[in-house]
Parts: structure tokens; sequence; C-alpha cells
């Protein structure tokens, strides 16, 4: 039986590179195996009864430099692990400064590991010997669209494809020199996907929040037709936000009432469809995919919320003075609600931090916050002034003789402030 090493560059065996060859079985030579030893000292000619399982190569101080026909993979190796770390840390800075959000900080942190860890079973010193950036060509050539980036969004998107393909590149020419790790590359690889997922998730319901103005709690309505005809008209008459809140429906049609109205809203143009959120069941949220779910000082906390919505999800939390709302931010709230501002039709309190309290948040706080409590267009002008420039309303909408038409008018208020007004 003959034996013929081939390396995976498809290279014939006298020059095969160390621990980059595949077998095909025939009878081994005297030469093979003498090669074989050199290669796998672990490894015996005899015991070979099938492609054998890659062992990951162990650095060591007797390996030998790189191969003069390796040197450039190597060099690849080297800059692409490099493009590849640097895009994920781009992007976990992003999740864990610009997003608040710890989950996809934490997945992007754990790539960033894991590919180091795979990279640890290469021998470094034949990635740095390989290294000639004063030598790269590559340094010079600019594109135009690199120079662009709109949003910190825009820069975590761009991570993630340059960290793609970069990933690519090592899980190719890896197999060149060491093929077990060229698995673990590209489960690296797969996973930037789930990540670009959810930066893009994250940032286009992020944006839709972020340019939200006029947020409207809704109940379930009679029937879930009679529900999808409130969210359409509300939506055409400019709603940002809807939430369905009500406390009269078991969990079965609450859950019924979310899965029709998250139809009806993924049915609206892009242009005018509301975000979905769910008041107080994080539960329901998730199963019925709604954008989010909103919730008080007295449901779960924010942590155990997040668990439920995933790193995608919208999580709104009330505040009723500027400890909460600073904490809020600090959990990683997408958004708070902020009140009772005024004396409301739909809940009854004891205390009202009022226009004080939205004046604090103005001041001190980064993200969406949103006025509620008694809040209409007689009185929304008052809200304005302390620098919030969203509102959540119930009464003044569904309570309206003309719901859309009352919808309309507020946000019509609304719109002639800027959401980004100077903190004075
Ligand atoms: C946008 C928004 N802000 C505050 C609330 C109040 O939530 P919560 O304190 O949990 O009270 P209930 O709505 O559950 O009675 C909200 N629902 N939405
Ligand atoms: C649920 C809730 N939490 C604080 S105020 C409020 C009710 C908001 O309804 P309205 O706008 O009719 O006062
Ligand atoms: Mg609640």
């Amino acid at each position: 039986m003959r034996f013929e090493i081939i390396t995976h560059c498809g290279r014939r065996s006298d020059s095969a590179c160390r621990n980059g060859f595949a077998y095909r079985y025939n009878t081994p030579t005297l030469h093979t195996r003498s090669l074989l030893a050199d290669f796998r000292p672990s490894l015996q000619a005899d015991s070979l009864t099938a492609v054998p399982p890659p062992q990951p190569h162990r650095p060591t101080p007797q390996d030998a430099p790189p191969a003069a026909a390796d040197y450039g993979v190597y060099r690849i190796l080297d800059a692409s692990y490099n493009r590849a770390s640097e895009g994920l840390r781009t992007i976990e800075d992003y999740a864990r400064f610009v997003r608040n959000d710890p989950a996809l900080s934490r997945h992007a942190k754990q790539l960033r590991h894991d590919l180091a860890a795979a990279f640890a079973t290469l021998p470094r010193q034949h990635l740095l010997s390989a290294r000639d950036t004063p030598g790269d060509v590559g340094t010079t050539i600019q594109t135009a669209s690199e120079q662009i980036r709109p949003s910190a969004v825009a820069v975590a998107t761009a991570a993630a494809a340059r960290c793609q393909q970069a990933l690519r590149s090592i899980e190719e020419y890896v197999k060149c020199i060491y093929p077990e790790v060229a698995p673990r590359i590209e489960a690296i690889r797969y996973q930037t996907y789930t990540l670009e997922a959810a930066l893009q998730g994250l940032s286009q319901a992020a944006e839709r929040l972020a340019g939200a103005r006029l947020y409207a709690l809704i109940e379930g309505g009679e029937s879930n037709e009679a529900l999808a005809q409130t969210i359409r008209t509300l939506a055409t008459a400019g709603v940002d936000i809807l939430q369905l809140r009500d406390k009269r429906l078991d969990d079965r049609t609450l859950y019924e009432r979310t899965r029709a109205a998250t139809a009806e809203v993924a049915a609206i143009d892009t242009a005018q469809r509301p975000l979905l959120i769910v008041n107080d069941r994080a539960d329901i949220a998730a199963a019925a995919g709604a954008d989010g779910v909103h919730v008080g000082q007295e449901e779960l906390p924010l942590a155990a919320v997040r668990r439920i919505v995933g790193p995608d999800g919208i999580v709104g939390v009330s505040t009723h003075n500027l400890s909460q709302a600073q904490q809020a931010q600090r959990d990683g709230a997408d958004y708070i609600g902020c009140g009772p501002t005024f004396t409301s039709r739909t809940k009854s309190f004891a205390e009202f931090p009022g226009l004080e309290f939205l004046k604090q948040v103005a001041k001190q706080l980064s993200l969406p916050a949103f006025a509620i409590g008694g809040i209409d267009a007689t009185n929304v002008d008052q809200v304005l002034a302390t620098g919030i420039p969203r509102v959540a309303v119930s009464a003044a909408i569904t309570a309206a003789e003309s719901p859309p038409q009352a919808a309309a008018e507020l946000k019509q208020i609304l719109s002639k402030w800027s959401l980004f007004a100077p903190r004075t």
C-alpha cells in the first residue's frame, strides 16, 4: 500500500508546510515515514488508518522558522488577526459606551478572547517574524467609503464587516499551515454575523427610539381586529411608540392581542411604523415578538428583563425621581418614563415629581426620556419648556373625541422642538 502526503495548499509532500497536510492512504514508504516522523513526532505512520483528527500545534522553541513558501501566509494570518481583533474591540466599545448594552458588550469581548485563544495555538514568533508593516503595500491604499462614518452605529457596522472579512481570510489561509485551527475561526466568524444582526437590530430599534416623540398607551380593545384598527389610525396620525397596557386581560388574551398588534405593526410602512411595547410583561413581549417591554419600579429588575427580551429588545423603565432615572440608565435601560407630571385620568398617584423632575432629567441624563402623567395639548408646552421633548400619553388620545386627531395635534406641537435640545 503506497502512502502519499499532500499539503492542504495542494503542494507535493516534499515541501509540505508543518502540519499542513492531508493523508491519502497507500503503503507508507521509508521516505514518508521519516517525513511524518519529522512533521508529527507524536504521530506514528503506521497508526494512520484514516484521515487523522488534526492535532493542535504546540509552539515549541524548536519550531523551525516559517518555510519561505509560508512566509506570505504568516503575514496574512498576522495582519488578519490584528484586523479581526481591532474590529471586535470597535464593536465592543459601541455596545458598551454607546448602547450601554451588557449582553452585546459581553458577546463582543468573548469573541475577541476566543480569537486570541485560537491564535495562542500558533507559534507567535513566526507571526511576528513575518510582519513587515513598512513593506506592506496595502497601507497606502484608501477608499472614499472608509472615510465616511455618519454615526456610531455605522462605525460599529463597518467594523463588523471588516472583522468577518479578516476571519474568513484567516480561516482559509490557516488551512495551509494549521488546519486544526480553521474550524475554531469559522465558529467565531459565524458568531460575528449574529453580532452584526444585533447591531443592526439594536440600531434600527435604537434609531427609531431616538427619533420617537409621541408615545401612546392603549388598551387591548374588544377584539384583535378592533386593536389592529386603533393601531393603524394612530400610526397614521404620527404616534411613534404604542404601548399595550391592559391590566384587565388574562395572559392568554394579552398574548393574543400582542400577537395581533405585532402583525399589524409589521404590515405598516417602515416610515410610519411605530415601535410596539408591552406593559409589565417581558415574557409576553418576547413570546409575541413585540419590540420590547416597559416595567415599573415594582416589576422584574432590568437585568432579568434583559435576559428575557434579549440584547435586541427595547426595555423602558418607569422613574419617579432622579436617583431612579440614573439607576435605570446605569442598568442599561433603552428609555425611561418620567412622572407622573400632572394629575392623570388613567392612574391615581399620591405624589407628583412634576416638572422639576423633568428639568433634572433633561440636564443630567442622555437616554430617551418620556414625560408621562396627565399630559395633553393644553399643558405639553410646559413639559417641552423643561427640556424634555418626548411625551407618553393615554387619555389625551384614547379618551379624545377623535383619537387620531388628538394624536396628530400633539405630534405637531412636539415636532416643533428639537429632540436634542442643548442642555442649559
Ligand atoms: C412610558 C411609560 N412610562 C411609565 C409607565 C408606568 O409604568 P408602571 O410604573 O409600571 O405603571 P403601570 O403602567 O404598570 O401601571 C408606563 N406604563 N409607560
Ligand atoms: C401608567 C402611568 N404611569 C404614570 S402616569 C400613567 C398614566 C398615563 O396616562 P394619562 O396620560 O392618561 O395620564
Ligand atoms: Mg408596570
